[in-house]
């Protein structure tokens, strides 16, 4: 059975006037890498933070490795990796002194994670060298690092990708990746860019104007966002039991009497239509249909966003 090792329940946080999250549920169970995607301003930070122990909800109740009370998450949080905004660091430490300090505040003795941990985001060859003299990429590397150097069963990472140019997005993922993969570390990872997430994430949830939109696996979101050809014709369930046994399709849906979806091989459009037409088929139209991941978010969310 999968694990949940974070759960909101009606989770809110108010400033002043503002309900940044609202009533909010949110489950992440082990394993996952749940990507929580929202346009700027749409409530990440905060309910990231709250998990965290960063700031207090106003309501509402979280669980965590399934423990509530304020002790015992505590406690659950000594599991947990976290990179919220822009990691602190001293610029006149090196890479590795400043891992060092981050150990010596959590209490944590293991100094030959600092190498290892180095290694696994790519920065072995840069411990020496001083925070200040970083580039954008190598500061998001040790955020992570330091995230990870005590090896948490899970890790919290707010936009970790802003800023990163297309290889260091790429480079980002794979290390993201291995993390789950390799250290079975669930990942719970935010962005206003939902391409960016598309290619690690398991689970989505779509957070708007602090609100849980849609909480959905990753198959079922790539289900929903298939491309398919349409084909309209005289007769959809003929023209279905041809392209079956004439062309091989098996990804084949009736919609309705006249229209039939092919959810494979799109370039053969031609060589299907041909195929129908051959066997006394008529076809009124053929075109490829379906949405993107991208646009499937906008249309959730109804409106124009950069997610
Ligand atoms: N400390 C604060 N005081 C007052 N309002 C705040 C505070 N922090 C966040 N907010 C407001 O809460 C809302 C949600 O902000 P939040 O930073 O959680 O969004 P976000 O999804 O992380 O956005 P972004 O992608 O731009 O980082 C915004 O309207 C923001 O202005």
């Amino acid at each position: 059975m999968t694990e949940a090792v974070i759960t909101a329940n009606n989770i809110t946080k108010v400033y002043k006037k503002t309900a940044a999250v609202s009533n909010l549920n949110l489950q992440v169970t082990q394993g996952d890498i749940y990507a929580l995607v929202g346009q700027n301003g749409a409530g990440k930070t905060t309910l990231l933070k709250m998990i965290c122990g960063l700031t207090p909800p106003t309501s509402g109740s979280l669980e965590l490795f399934s423990q509530t009370t304020p002790h015992s998450l505590a406690a659950a949080r000594a599991h947990m990796g976290t990179m919220i905004e822009t990691p602190g660091f001293y610029p006149y430490l090196s890479a590795k002194d400043n891992l060092a300090y981050y150990q010596m505040q959590r209490g944590s003795k293991n100094k030959a994670a600092i190498g290892e941990v180095l290694e696994f985001v790519g920065l072995a060859d840069a411990g020496s060298k001083k925070f200040r003299d970083f580039s954008l990429g190598m500061k998001q590397r040790l955020g992570l690092a330091s995230a990870i150097v005590d090896s948490p069963d899970v890790l919290v990472l707010d936009e970790p990708i802003n800023g990163l140019d297309p290889m260091g997005i790429k480079e980002f993922r794979e290390i993201i990746r291995k993390l789950n993969r390799e250290r079975k570390t669930t990942i719970l990872i935010s962005s206003h860019i939902l391409g960016e997430l598309s290619q690690i994430a398991t689970t989505y949830g779509f957070i708007s104007h602090g609100e849980m939109v849609e909480h959905i696996s990753a198959q079922n979101l790539q289900e929903k966002c298939r491309s398919y050809l349409r084909i309209d014709t005289d007769n959809a369930q003929t023209a279905a039991n041809l392209l079956q046994s004439r062309c091989g399709c098996r990804n084949l849906e009736i919609v309705n009497a006249h229209t039939l979806h092919v959810g494979e091989r799109m370039d053969d459009a031609g060589m299907f239509v041909k195929e129908l037409v051959e066997n006394g088929i008529t076809v009124s139209q053929v075109y490829r249909a379906g949405i993107n991941l991208e646009e499937y978010f906008i249309q959730l969310i109804g409106g124009t966003t950069n997610a």
